[in-house]
């Protein structure tokens, strides 16, 4: 079904939806009913968010919940100081023995809680099996899910999204799902989103059409498993894991109707905008979905591309300049190579420049950028980084400032920059 934030209603098999009410004395098909609220009960009306489902069995049923001890997928962002420096890391290794997507997620980095109800944690996932007879939800906060190598068939108690690498998934807070790896070794990024649901931005002059339209943005039709079986249930709940027994699937919803929904995205059929005069302008402009604060224009969670476009400044140094940011930025590259990068910076890497922290285009990218002809385009194709962009600073976690996939030498890049000033010229 298509639309952003859209009013759904979906059913799997005929009349599951009740007519005119949500909570009929009896459901239809020996059916339950059961809300699931997104937003508060009373958020004004333009951000509500909740969806009514009509399942097999209520959510409340499982066994109690025990604490699960996972390695490395928390939301510790480390105590005390924390480095202003430039960081980058190799991709995450592929596992050598079977993990699925829970458990081959690793913290690295974030901000904020989920008991303060901002901030954002940032793991990368490498997994090689599909989830068996285990459900997984977070309460904690919706799920930016970004593959990198390999498609999810991820299973959700509303229904089921396929996401190919350039394409990403969004699993709203407490949604229950499974994972399943259709071609084996598969690896990405997860941007969990403690703060307010990401939205679509307002365009301002850009007008009513442009960046992520909302038609592009694809959420399930209803589709339930009636299974039975010695199963878990895994949660995430304030920065820990839970596990609790359960005797059936829980994606049992029959039909819904709401918009508290997962969905899907094409970063390919994002309709980039840039400067067509001169300058490489901000880039707010590749922004694809903001989970906004309490402070207009500022983002907790800023999800930006870049992609293919046309460079066509003239007289200008085209790729991203140098800079330093009040907000922190957390980069992953998905496909091809990074515009401000010649090298070290590879698909399924990540690097974190933090608030305020000097970077920008390395040693030989300047070079060939400063002698590039402008009065004709360039062409920039076959390429997709990302960024996670946050008003708080991104603590790297201790994991990943240990990690071997870190690159100790990543300040290097910027060291041939040499000095260039001369007072005669
Ligand atoms: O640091 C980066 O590479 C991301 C980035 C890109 C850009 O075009 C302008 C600013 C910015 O932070
Ligand atoms: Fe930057």
């Amino acid at each position: 079904m298509s639309g952003f934030g859209n009013e759904f209603a979906t059913e799997a098999l005929p009349g599951t939806l009740p007519e005119g009410r949500n909570s009929p004395q009896v459901v239809a098909h020996g059916l339950y009913a059961e809300q699931i609220n997104g937003t508060a009960f009373t958020a004004p009306r333009h951000s509500n968010r909740r969806t009514w489902t009509y399942r097999i069995r209520p959510a409340a049923m499982h066994s109690e919940f025990e604490l699960w001890h996972h390695n490395h997928f928390h939301n510790d962002f480390g105590h005390g100081p924390v480095t202003p420096g430039q960081l980058r890391w190799n991709p995450l290794p592929l596992p050598e023995t079977p993990v699925d997507f829970v458990d081959g997620l690793f913290t690295m980095a974030g901000n904020g809680s989920p008991a303060a109800g901002t901030g954002i944690g940032v793991h990368l996932y490498a997994a090689n099996k599909s989830m068996e007879g285990r459900y997984f939800y977070d309460a904690d906060g919706e799920m930016l899910i970004v593959p990198q190598q390999g498609r999810l068939v991820i299973a959700t108690e509303l229904g089921v999204l396929e996401v190919a690498p350039q394409e990403i998934a969004v699993v709203p807070r407490g949604i229950r799902f499974r994972v399943e790896l259709p071609d084996g070794a598969s690896r990405g990024y997860v941007c969990e989103n403690f703060g307010a649901f990401l939205r679509i931005p307002d365009l301002g002059p850009i007008g009513s059409n442009g960046l992520a339209n909302p038609r592009d943005f694809l959420t399930p039709c209803a589709s339930y498993e009636d299974v039975e079986g010695d199963f878990e249930l895994i949660a995430k709940f304030q920065g820990h894991l839970w596990r609790a027994g359960i005797g059936h699937s829980p994606l049992d919803v029959v039909g819904w109707h709401g918009n508290h929904a997962p969905y899907k995205y094409d970063l390919c059929k994002f309709n980039t905008i840039g400067s067509i005069s001169f300058d490489h302008p901000d880039p707010s402009i590749f922004l694809v979905l903001t989970s906004p604060t309490d402070t207009p224009g500022v983002g907790n969670l800023d999800f930006v591309i870049f992609g293919p476009r046309v460079l066509a400044m003239q007289d200008t140094f085209r790729p991203p300049w140098f800079h330093r940011n009040i907000a922190s930025e957390f980069m992953g590259l998905i496909y091809g190579a990074y515009d401000a990068k010649a090298d070290g910076f590879s698909p399924g890497g990540g690097s974190l420049h933090n608030c305020m922290t000097g970077h920008g285009p390395d040693a030989a990218t300047f070079e060939k950028a400063s002698h590039a002809d402008t009065s004709k385009p360039d062409y920039i194709v076959d390429t997709m980084a990302f960024m996670f962009e946050s008003r708080g600073v991104i603590r790297p976690s201790a994991q990943a400032c240990d990690a071997g996939h870190r690159q100790r030498d990543y300040t290097a890049c910027w060291a041939g920059l040499r000095k260039r000033f001369d007072p005669q010229h």
